[in-house]
C-alpha cells in the first residue's frame, strides 16, 4: 500500500485558550498530489499549513507524521532537520528584496550549512549551479542577478518556488501563493506547482481562495469551515451544494460578494 508523506491525525489548535482554529482534523498527503485547501476567511487554512512544520504549535494530542517521523513531539534539533525538507511558498514571497534572485534562491540551502558559512554566504559551487538551473527551469534565466525588489510579482513568486525547491523538499506548503498575482501570473505559478508535483513527485499543499483555480489544478480538494474538514474529494466531486457547505453561502451569494 502507498505510504503517505504526511499523516495528520486529530490535529487541533486553540488560540488564546478560546479560538478553536482547528478541531481534531485528520489528513493524509501522498506523493504526486497537488492538494488545494479552500474555505472562507478564518476557516483555519493558514493555521493548518503552519502546524505541519510547527511554525504554529498545535494543541497537545495532535499527531503529525512526516516522512515516517512524529513531528508534534520533536525537539528543536530534530525539528530543524525536518524543516530542511519542507519548502514554503508565501503570499508575500518573504524574499530579501535588496538581494538577487540567485542569492534568495540559495537561502533555501541555509539549513544545510553551519551558521557561520550561511552568514558569510559561502555556498558551494554545486549549490550555485543548482540555483541557476532552477531559476532557468522557472523561466528566470535573464533575471538571476536582478534584485528581487525589482522583479514583478509573478517573478518574485517563481524565486520563492526556486528557494523552496533547492531545499530538496519532500513536501511543499503554499500559503495563498497566487493571492497577490494577476490572472496570467497566477496561471503560470499554478502550472509550475503542477509540474513540480507531477514530474518531481513532490506533493504540494496549497491554500487557495479561488475555487475555479482549485478545480483546474488539484488532484484533491480539501474544503474547510470553522476549523474542520467538511469536504474532501477530487475536483469533479465538488458540487455546488458542497461549495455552499464549505463557504456557508449559496453560489449566487458567493459570486455577488
Ligand atoms: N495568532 C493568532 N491569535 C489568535 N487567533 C488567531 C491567530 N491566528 C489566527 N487566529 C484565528 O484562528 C482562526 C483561523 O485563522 P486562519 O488564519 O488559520 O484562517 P484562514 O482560513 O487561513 O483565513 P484567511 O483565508 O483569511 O487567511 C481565525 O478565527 C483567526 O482569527
Amino acid at each position: 500500500m502507498k505510504k503517505p508523506v504526511l499523516e495528520m491525525n486529530n490535529v487541533s489548535k486553540t488560540y488564546d485558550g478560546s479560538t478553536k482554529a482547528l478541531q481534531g482534523l485528520s489528513l493524509s498527503v501522498y506523493r504526486n498530489e497537488l492538494i488545494s485547501i479552500i474555505g472562507p476567511s478564518g476557516a483555519g487554512k493558514s493555521t493548518l499549513l503552519r502546524c505541519i512544520n510547527r511554525m504554529i504549535e498545535p494543541d497537545e494530542g495532535s499527531r503529525i507524521r512526516f516522512d515516517g517521523n512524529e513531528i508534534a513531539t520533536m525537539n528543536k534539533r530534530e525539528l530543524r532537520e525536518v524543516r530542511k525538507h519542507v519548502g514554503m511558498v508565501f503570499q508575500h514571497y518573504n524574499l530579501v528584496y535588496r538581494l538577487s534572485a540567485l542569492e534568495n534562491t540559495l537561502h533555501g540551502r541555509l539549513g544545510y550549512y553551519s551558521t557561520l558559512k550561511g552568514a558569510l554566504s559561502l555556498f558551494s559551487d554545486e549549490d550555485v549551479k543548482r540555483a541557476c538551473e532552477l531559476l532557468d527551469s522557472l523561466g528566470l534565466e535573464d533575471r538571476k542577478l536582478f534584485k528581487c525588489g525589482n522583479l514583478s510579482g509573478g517573478q518574485k513568486q517563481r524565486v520563492g518556488i526556486a528557494r523552496a525547491l533547492i531545499q530538496d523538499p519532500k513536501l511543499i506548503l503554499c500559503d495563498e501563493p497566487i493571492a497577490s498575482l494577476d490572472p496570467q501570473s497566477s496561471k503560470n505559478i499554478m502550472e509550475q506547482l503542477k509540474r513540480i508535483t507531477r514530474d518531481m513527485g513532490i506533493p504540494c499543499l496549497v491554500n487557495l481562495h479561488q475555487v475555479d483555480v482549485a478545480l483546474a489544478y488539484s488532484d484533491r480538494i480539501i474544503g474547510m469551515n470553522n476549523g474542520e474538514i467538511v469536504f474532501e474529494g477530487r475536483p469533479e466531486q465538488l458540487t455546488e451544494a458542497q461549495i455552499s457547505k464549505i463557504y456557508g453561502a449559496s453560489i449566487d451569494e458567493l459570486i455577488a460578494s
